[in-house]
């Protein structure tokens, strides 16, 4: 029978009325069932998909990157005119300022709040970037959007030079993991040279500051509205060129690791495939089999580590799947509610807070793409101090899937508290533990109170 109806869809496949009703759907179709029948598809058939552009062509390395950086400097901007820059050169598809920060709330306010997902491609690469938004109230975000980068694009506006979350977001993302990254300062067609040349500076010293190397990583100047409005190509079209050249040639491509099992932090839900293939997190597990794979809606033959993935998978409704979730090969991953960490407690300058902090203070342990309530405790000494490197244990308020060796960050209500990496996995909490974390703050000082007695 499903021969059939792959005889079917193919026969025909010459003919323009089926290059009509082709859309993503029915291409996802033909190849699936092609690969469950263990048949190839046609040449003819396969050049016509690709010709549609329809399936993703593994043609050059794939690249992760993104832009951080302060609020309204020009992150969006600089998205958009990346892919402006690159669609006269059919790299891209044109992707506008308002196609990106395309919610309502974003719109109205004129701040990027989602991060937004776009890709493009050089002689190269090719890169998926993630505009990550600047506003200190969306740093969640900011962090999700850089844990997934492989290198990242600083904006600084020069009219403004380095501003709170220019360091905030350097921090946080070295914390990461990014490792390289390139700078672009922004807007100078509203600053003067001078400026442009002190801001460049400032920039170096504090990239010097923060263990990465300020004296060689590329800075470029230019005007990110000038390259998306098509003027003054100097500081507009030449530049975003130039960030191009030195994105493609400073930040390596990363090595991924290929043989290790499958695992993908879920950050929206919408639809993968795979086999045989695991959503697991918040203490729910749910079998299921991933029926295809694709990225920025091209169809995959096969995704690898290191892609921005889009999975569909079998009979498992939306409203179960949440982001924080990750997906994995079944038994390769486990939940822990209690570790033992390092670490980095920001100092004020830094974005931190002023004061110290002792045993059982609650914070907000974020992580991939999810966060958690934890109540730390401070081992081998009585208190830390900001700007301090801490041994903390950490009890979650539930068990979360991570490992030993991955990086988080701490949030304390709105502030960037510290950054920190998972040792040890400690046995679970016990009732009496768990008890102590989930507590309201009276019931929680009531018992510690007694604890002490
Ligand atoms: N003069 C000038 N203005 C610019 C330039 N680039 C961006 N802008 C303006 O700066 C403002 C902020 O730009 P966005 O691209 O939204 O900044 P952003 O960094 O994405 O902001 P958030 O995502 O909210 O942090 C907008 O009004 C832009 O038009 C530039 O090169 N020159
Ligand atoms: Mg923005």
């Amino acid at each position: 029978m499903a021969s059939l109806v792959v005889a079917r869809f193919l026969a025909p496949a010459a003919n323009r009325t089926l290059r009509h009703i082709i859309n993503k759907r029915s291409i996802a179709r033909i190849h699936n069932y092609a690969r469950t029948l263990q048949i190839s598809l046609p040449d003819q058939t396969q050049r016509r998909l690709y010709s549609e552009k329809k399936v993703f062509e593994r043609n050059k390395p794939h690249c992760n990157v993104g832009t951080i950086g302060h609020v309204d400097h020009g992150k969006t901007t600089l998205t958009a005119a990346l892919t402006k820059v690159l669609a006269d050169q059919k790299l891209a598809k044109l992707r506008g300022y308002a196609d990106i920060d395309n919610a309502p709330e974003e719109k109205a306010r004129g701040i990027t709040i989602n991060v937004a997902h776009i890709e493009y491609q050089t002689e190269k690469r090719h890169y998926g970037h993630t505009d990550c938004p600047g506003h200190a109230d969306y740093i969640k975000n900011m962090i999700t959007g850089a844990a997934q980068m492989d290198g990242a694009i600083m904006v600084v506006a020069a009219t403004d030079g380095v501003m709170p979350q220019t360091r905030e977001h350097l921090l946080l993302a070295k914390q990461i993991g990014v490792k390289h990254l390139v700078v672009f300062i922004n807007k100078v067609d509203a600053a003067d040279k001078e400026m442009v040349e002190l801001v460049e500076m400032e920039i170096r010293e504090l990239l010097n500051e923060m263990g990465f190397d300020g004296d060689n990583v590329p800075i470029i100047t230019g005007s990110a509205l000038c390259a998306l409005e098509g003027k003054d190509p100097e500081i507009g079209k030449d530049a975003i060129l130039k960030l191009l050249d030195a994105i493609d040639n400073y930040i390596p491509t990363p090595e991924r690791e290929l043989d290790k099992p499958f695992l993908l932090p879920i950050e929206h839900v919408y639809s993968i495939p795979g086999r045989g293939t695991v959503v697991t997190g918040f203490n729910k597990v749910i079998k299921s089999t991933v029926t295809g794979v694709e990225m920025f809606h091209q169809i995959l033959d096969e995704a690898q580590a290191g892609d921005q993935l889009g999975a569909l998978v079998r009979s498992v409704k939306r409203e179960e799947i949440k982001r924080g979730m990750v997906m994995a090969k079944p038994g390769t991953v486990k939940s822990y509610d209690n570790i033992e960490t390092q670490v980095y407690v920001l100092n004020k300058e830094e974005g931190g807070r002023s004061k110290p902090f002792t045993s059982y203070i609650q914070l907000q342990m974020f992580c991939r793409t999810w966060d958690t309530a934890v109540q730390v405790i401070v081992v081998d000494k009585e208190m830390v101090m900001p700007g301090e490197d801490s041994k903390l244990i950490l009890k979650m308020v539930k068990p979360m899937v991570l490992e030993q060796g991955q990086r988080f960050t701490l949030r304390d209500g709105m502030q960037t508290l510290g950054t920190g990496v998972v040792t040890k996995v400690l046995p679970p909490l016990n009732d009496e533990e768990r008890e102590l974390v989930t507590a309201g703050k009276k019931a929680r000082e009531k018992k510690l109170a007694k604890m002490n007695q």
